[in-house]
């Protein structure tokens, strides 16, 4: 059990612009260069080792310039999976008793290591590797990461700190103790912060994990494993495994200390995951804890009395900002037909201006999406779109992957509010409008709320404050991230804990306090100063 004390208080990372000419946009240059230069060995790190996996070799690649590989990882295979499965468990008694500041120490230098000397190093790898721009990878790889690593620092001291009452006589105390086994950690490519704080956020609550990133954010991962390495964290307490995580899962879901599951990613994943630990739930040691932030279809809304500006600036930057491949992106928008009338125009040229192309260009606005499958899909998307008599496309609506994974920021317009454009998740720069009529404000809000299984995040944007409110009860359940008047993206560590529920996930809000109890199963000790000697009663008296 570990002494209160009172690590340094949490402020959000500040967020640099990169603009023309600033010596921070210069030294990222620089790092833009050495990194692309470089062939990456993408290994597995298990109990501190680094090896390359043994099964099929996966080339990463930049998405905006898919002949140019930045490196070469492997699928690992059921055999690496056992030796990082020994390696967490190796390393838990140990890590375990490690006290708390120690662990949290390790997590502030890391911030400190990410604010200065690897900033430019992680940004670079996630514009590569996953066609960021300067401005989303910074946000992300830079600010988030840092955010995520200081606020759960604080907020895990919170609850450490948070004890029982002790009668006279006694002394009862909380002990914070990690789960019994490992923690799976399962993370989505779109996100440098989020493959970075799922891993650490259990091991800060003294658990040792496996860590499986996507492949398409394979650079970062590697990256961000060095610097927690150079950061003091030690061999075994954090193992990485690369590829597709199929034969990975076969392993770790079927053994008995598996204690929890950390994912983001995909509905659909996640539903996966958790139906096999159901059918395997007799063979555990414990219930492990399952935690998932996963897909939305998220929404904005307009008032009558939306400002305009505010209005297309929400749609631009929340639907199109890194591709729309955010979980929290605006993929569906219910315009009232005054609104749209003075919108339209100006949406739509905007968006067909919108700069395109190799994210390395600091000019352009996009870059491209993910990889193939992704590419795949979306032209299908649009192909359907533009042949179907239910919707227009009235922006975008073109893709091409000559060079990169590129889809045009696209805005479809349907009468229907039930067509899949604003039911399914796309992942991509496909921004769904239905135009209502003004009167029907009221129902439109009910179609948002019951239109999609899912509850991630959405906005109004209303100038009425009876309009505001108003979705704000309708829309109650129907987003874990609620803005009035901002779009639905971007949320920051220690202002707006991030999450959903429904089919958005567990809402256990990463970054939070809410989330490391997850991590936690705490033990109550109660030690009695003057215990009784006799075992009569007084009213037997
Ligand atoms: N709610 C959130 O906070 C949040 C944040 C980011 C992304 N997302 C969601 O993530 C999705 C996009 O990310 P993605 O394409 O990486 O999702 P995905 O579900 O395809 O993959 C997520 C991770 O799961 C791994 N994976 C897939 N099957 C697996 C298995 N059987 N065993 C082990 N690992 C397995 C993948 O390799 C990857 O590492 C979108 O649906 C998006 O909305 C949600
Ligand atoms: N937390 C991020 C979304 C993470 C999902 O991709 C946001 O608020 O935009």
């Amino acid at each position: 059990m570990d002494a209160t004390t009172h690590p340094p208080a949490p402020r959000n990372e500040p967020v640099r612009e990169y603009t023309p000419d600033s010596p921070q946009r210069a030294s990222l240059a620089t790092t833009l260069a050495a990194l692309a230069g470089h062939q990456h060995e993408l290994t597995c790190t298990i109990g501190g080792e680094q090896r390359m996996a043994g099964g099929d070799r996966i080339d990463v690649v930049q998405p905006h310039d898919h002949a140019h590989t930045l490196g070469t990882m492997a699928n690992a295979t059921p055999d690496d999976a056992k030796a990082a499965v020994a390696a967490a468990l190796a390393a838990a008694e140990d890590w375990r008793r490690t006290p708390f500041d120690d662990r949290a120490a390790i997590l502030l230098r890391a911030a400190d290591l990410l604010s200065g000397p690897w900033r430019d190093r992680l940004n670079a790898a996630t514009m590569l590797g996953q066609s960021k721009t300067a401005i989303q990878a910074e946000i992300d790889a830079a600010c988030e990461l840092a955010d995520f690593w200081r606020f759960n620092v604080h907020y895990a001291r919170t609850i450490h700190a948070e004890q029982p009452l002790s009668a006279p006589g006694t002394w009862n105390r909380l002990d914070y103790r990690p789960l019994e086994g490992f923690v799976y950690a399962i993370t989505p490519f779109n996100f440098t912060a989020i493959a970075g704080n799922l891993p650490t956020a259990p091991a800060l609550m003294g658990n040792t994990v496996i860590w499986k990133p996507s492949p398409t954010q394979g650079l970062a991962a590697h990256l961000t494993m060095r610097l927690l390495e150079e950061a003091g964290l030690p061999p075994g307490v954090i193992n990485l495994v690369t590829g597709d995580g199929l034969a990975v899962s076969d392993v770790v879901l079927a053994d008995p200390d598996l204690a929890g599951i950390h994912f983001t990613g995909s509905t659909k994943t996640f539903q996966h995951l958790w139906s096999t630990v159901g059918q395997n739930i007799a063979k555990y040691r414990g219930y492990p804890r399952l935690v998932g932030e996963t897909g939305g279809k998220d929404f904005v809304v307009a008032h009558a009395s939306a400002n305009v500006d505010v209005l297309r600036t929400a749609l631009v930057r929340g639907a199109f900002d890194f591709q729309g491949q955010k979980c929290s992106a605006a993929s569906r928008a219910f315009v009232p037909r005054s609104v749209w009338g003075r919108l339209k125009d100006d949406l739509l040229s905007e968006v067909d201006s919108l700069p395109m192309g190799d994210v390395t260009d600091f000019r352009n606005f996009l870059g491209a999406v993910i990889d193939r499958r992704a590419f795949d899909r979306l032209a299908g998307v649009l192909q359907a779109a533009r042949e179907s008599s239910d919707v227009d496309v009235v922006a975008g609506g073109t893709a091409d992957d000559s060079v990169g994974f590129f889809v045009r920021p696209t805005v479809i317009v349907g009468d229907d509010p039930a067509h899949e454009v604003f039911t399914t998740e796309f992942f991509g720069p496909v921004l769904a409008v239905h135009v209502y009529d003004d009167a029907d404000y009221e129902r439109v809000l009910h179609q948002v709320d019951q239109g999609t299984p899912y509850g991630l995040t959405g906005a109004v944007i209303a100038d009425d404050r009876a309009a505001v409110r108003r979705a704000s009860e309708v829309l109650r359940f129907a987003a874990g991230n609620f803005y009035v008047n901002d779009k639905p993206t971007g949320a920051v560590v220690g202002q707006q804990p991030f999450g959903g529920a429904r089919a958005s996930g567990t809402n256990d809000k990463a970054g939070s306090i809410y989330n490391l109890l997850r991590w936690t199963s705490p033990r109550v000790i109660k030690e009695n100063f003057c215990p009784p000697v006799t075992s009569g009663y007084p009213h037997q008296l």
